[in-house]
């Protein structure tokens, strides 16, 4: 059975229950009443019956005792009693008194007896009663009685007195016959009624007439024969009343009693109440089947009526259930989204007194719930905003006007131990049972704020030495120039280079190359004043901004000032490193009236400077720009060079000492430029490698060299070895290695017959990562050179690891090693060193034949020089000396 259906009977159930209840205490109040009613009904009955027999009883009695006075008041009888007193045994007078008395007997008298005065019957009429079956005494004058023989009689005894003196004495008795017919009469009144005459004779005693019911006579009945008092004794105590009691047979009766007068008699008449109540009970018969018919009725029409409703009922109920359940679910979830969320959620009635606070709230503020639930809002806000909160609540309930109501803000809060922070908050306003309130989403955004203050110093300061980068100074020069624009001043731009940084970093690491990058910003800090920007540009770049000079030579000064502060030594890592610096110096307006000329300029002049011999200044010149336009001139043409067959090669032969023999040729490029002639590599590899020309260069460079050395081959030239240079880009590139490979196999080189030319800085870049490349060429059998040693931070420790098989002594060591006894040192130190590690060591540079003399001395391994040929074109070279594979 479904539960719609359960439901529906239960309700059915319940209803007609409630209506059966509802029609048994209706009826049972009915009955109730009607049983109230009836029973009033009956007392009066009873009692107005009942006053009536005493009314009659009363009567009769009181008019036979005026019978039996009469008699004994006439003065005929008085004066024939008297006159008998003194003539006692006259017979006339006796005939004349019988006679009286027997005319009396027509009055209703059914015995008269005349007594004189000394008690002697003197006429009588009549006959008095022999044996009664009771006597009971009246309390009235003279000795009177009520006799009980099948009928009621009074009988009268009265003395006759005349003058005050008693002459004789009257017994009378007449009979009460409607006091009898009345007995009877009451038997008519119901099967149980009752009518009970009684006399008191004592203290709890009485004596009573035949009953209606029983006929019985009670000479000597008890008043309270159960110790409950008989509706009798009540009368006989002179009481007027209703009574439901028991009665001599102990059967309940309801019963009216009243006194007689007052003539010691009471008169009760009484009735069973179950014989009272039949007519309530058989209408209750009657009403019984009425009331189930009518209930029967009615629980029809309810099954009709309600039936309907009912089934509404319980389907709304069950709706109303669900919904209250997912009301409840809903609550629960609202309740842990409310718990869990991060945020804070707070909600504000419309006067500010906060109502909610989740645990977001409380986390964020440090409060607990309970001691801030119903204070003011603007505890959670710091001054000035505390105290203007509550105006500015009421402005917006009154005009709407709010910056918060609807839009996220960033605020600041307070949290309970006063730390304030700040806070994105987003209001909402809504209306619960007709309030204005109010509901807060609040995220602290501390750790936001700080990681985009960190983003925004990342953005405008360089990470490593914590100065403004380019982007800030190009900013701030823009700032500077408005400034001076406004104020008709001039100022400074310093482009300052460090000298020497890029052998410190490839040969010591980038962390002492770092360190060394510090303490220069420190010590270019230290050297200005506050109002003056020193900012890093990149690399070992960085910018003076020199805010207000009241001359442009004031400049020179300040120039003059950080080159004497950076050529002092730096102590990093227990050693002594030495840079210089050289600057270039723009001024506004006459250098540049923007950003990007001032800096142009001023690198330009730094370019001046370095190329006039390191660490000096350099004012800016506009001839300077010439060279500096020339540069961009080569950079520009250098890119079509390779397309437009600009580019060709010379061949430098590599001598074995030993014997004199080519054992390998170095190429190296050549630039043709069609209006500027034949262009050094010392001019546009730089170029080339800034801009990043070199890699499709050095591709070029490289399978030109290949092929010449296999048509070398093929015209029978056993030329050992092709050598070519590899600059920094070309060994970073990322598929340096396949490349070669690629163009090995393409040009149908061995490996073998190729040797490449690394500078030391190549490797000091990133030294282990160079290892790897290098073990990687070493593995393909190409010969491995490290050319230029002895100019940078030569590590010693790491030419041990490096796959090296050769080392190419600078030609500036070899320039003067006949006559400077320190490159002759040198240069012997390394043949030696190299020797140990196994290396085998070329000298570059040699022009005479005393160098070379001192190198054969030394025991160096091969040489390359304009003594035995300048590089020359593949086909002007002479091969005769080429030794044999
Ligand atoms: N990455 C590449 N670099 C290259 C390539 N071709 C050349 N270069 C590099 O350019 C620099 C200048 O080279 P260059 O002008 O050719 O000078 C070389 C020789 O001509 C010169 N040399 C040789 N013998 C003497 C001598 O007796 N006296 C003297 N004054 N100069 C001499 O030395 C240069 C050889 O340099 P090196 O490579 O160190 O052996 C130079 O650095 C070249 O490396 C290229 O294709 N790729």
């Amino acid at each position: 059975m479904s539960q719609q259906k359960i439901d529906q009977q239960r309700i059915g159930l319940v209803a007609g229950t409630i209506l059966v209840a509802v029609a048994i205490l209706v009826g049972m109040m009915v009955f109730y009443i009607m049983q109230r009613h009836a029973e009033n009904l009956l007392r009066q009955t009873l009692q107005t019956s009942l006053q009536n027999h005493v009314d009659i009883a009363q009567s009769e009695i009181r008019g036979g005792f005026e019978k039996g006075l009469t008699v004994a008041t006439r003065p005929l009888l008085i004066n024939q009693i008297e006159y008998a007193n003194t003539h006692s045994g006259d017979n006339a007078t006796l005939t004349v008194l019988t006679k009286a008395a027997q005319s009396f007997l027509s009055t209703g008298l059914t015995a008269i007896s005349l007594f004189d005065a000394q008690g002697k019957e003197v006429a009588h009429a009549g006959a008095f009663l022999r044996k009664p079956a009771l006597s009971v005494p009246v309390s009235t004058v003279g000795h009177t009685q009520i006799l009980y023989s099948n009928q009621f009689f009074l009988r009268t005894d009265v003395n006759m007195v005349k003058a005050g003196r008693v002459v004789g004495r009257v017994i009378t008795e007449t009979p009460l016959p409607t006091l009898s017919s009345m007995f009877k009469s009451v038997e008519r009144s119901g099967k149980t009624a009752e009518l009970a005459l009684c006399a008191s004779t004592g203290a709890n005693q009485m004596q009573c007439f035949p009953t209606t019911l029983t006929h019985h006579i009670f000479t000597l009945a008890k008043r309270s024969p159960t110790g409950a008092p008989l509706p009798m004794t009540h009368a006989l105590e002179g009481e007027t009343g209703f009574v439901i009691a028991q009665d001599y047979r102990h059967q309940e009766v309801v019963a009216a009693y009243s006194p007689v007068d007052d003539l010691g008699l009471g008169m009760v008449l009484k009735m069973d109440s179950a014989e009272l109540y039949a007519p309530i009970w058989s209408q209750l018969r009657y009403l019984l089947p009425l009331i189930v018919a009518m209930l029967a009725i009615a629980l029809l029409l309810l099954r009709w009526l309600l039936t309907p409703l009912v089934t509404e009922l319980v389907r709304s109920e069950r709706e109303a259930r669900a919904a209250n359940v997912r009301l409840r679910d809903s609550e629960n979830r609202v309740r842990m989204l409310l718990d869990n969320v991060d945020e804070g959620i707070v909600s504000i009635s419309s006067n500010g007194r906060i109502e909610l606070f989740n645990p977001g709230a409380e986390r964020m503020f440090n409060y607990r719930s309970a001691d801030i639930l119903g204070e003011n809002i603007s505890i959670l806000m710091p001054e000035p905003y505390r105290s203007e909160h509550d105006q500015y609540l009421e402005r917006y309930l009154q005009t709407g006007e709010s910056h918060v109501i609807g839009t996220a803000r960033e605020v600041a809060a307070q949290r309970s131990n006063g730390e304030t922070f700040p806070m994105e908050l987003r209001v909402s306003e809504f209306s619960l049972d007709g309030q204005r309130m109010f509901i807060g989403i609040m995220r602290d955004i501390t750790e936001r704020k700080a990681t985009e203050e960190k983003i925004i110093h990342l953005a405008h300061f360089d990470a490593l030495t914590d100065l403004p980068n380019r982007r800030l100074v190009q900013d701030r020069t823009q700032q500077t120039i408005a400034w001076a624009r406004r104020a008709d001043a001039q100022f400074a731009v310093m482009f300052i280079d460090l000298d020497k940084f890029k052998s410190i970093n490839d040969t010591l690491g980038h962390n002492v190359g770092d360190q060394l990058l510090q303490r220069v910003a420190q010590r270019l800090i230290e050297s200005l004043r506050a109002e003056d920007t020193v900012g890093r540009q990149g690399g070992d770049e960085f910018i003076v901004l020199l805010a207000s000079l009241s001359a442009a030579e004031d400049s020179a000064v300040v120039a003059q000032k950080i080159l004497s502060a950076l050529s002092a030594p730096f102590v990093i890592n227990g050693q002594d490193l030495r840079t210089g610096a050289s600057i270039g110096i723009a001024v506004y307006p006459q250098d540049g009236e923007d950003v990007e000329t001032l800096l142009k300029n001023s690198d330009t002049a730094m370019y001046h400077a370095k190329e006039a011999g390191r660490s000096n200044y350099q004012f800016f010149a506009q001839t300077m720009n010439a060279a500096a336009a020339e540069r961009l001139l080569l950079e520009s043409s250098l890119r079509q060079a390779i397309d437009r067959n600009q580019l060709l090669l010379h061949y430098q032969p590599l001598v074995n000492i030993a014997d004199g023999r080519i054992v390998a040729t170095e190429a190296l490029v050549r630039w043709n430029h069609p209006e500027l002639g034949l262009i050094s590599p010392a001019r546009f590899i730089p170029i080339a490698e800034d801009s990043g020309v070199i890699i499709p260069l050095g591709d070029w460079v490289l399978r030109r060299a290949c092929y010449q050395l296999k048509q070398w081959r093929e015209q029978g030239i056993p030329l050992q070895r092709m050598v070519v240079n590899l600059s920094p880009r070309q060994f970073r590139q990322k598929h340096l290695v396949q490349t070669f490979t690629q163009v090995l196999k393409e040009t149908g080189v061995d490996p073998h017959w190729l040797g490449l030319e690394v500078t030391e800085s190549v490797i000091m870049e990133n030294p282990e990562e160079a290892i790897g490349i290098l073990c990687e060429l070493k593995a393909l059998g190409i010969e491995l050179s490290l050319d230029d040693f002895g100019t940078g931070y030569s590590s010693l420790s790491y030419l041990k690891r490096f796959p090296i098989d050769k080392l190419k002594i600078d030609q500036s060591f070899v320039r003067d090693i006949t006559t400077d006894p320190d490159d002759e040192g040198m240069v012997a130190a390394i043949i030696v060193m190299a020797h140990q590690l196994s290396i085998r060591v070329v000298a570059e540079g040699v022009e005479t034949e005393a160098q070379l003399a001192f190198l054969r001395g030394q025991g160096c391994d091969e040489y390359q020089g304009y003594y035995f040929s300048r590089p020359l074109p593949a086909d002007e070279l002479d091969t005769t000396s080429v030794a044999a594979c």
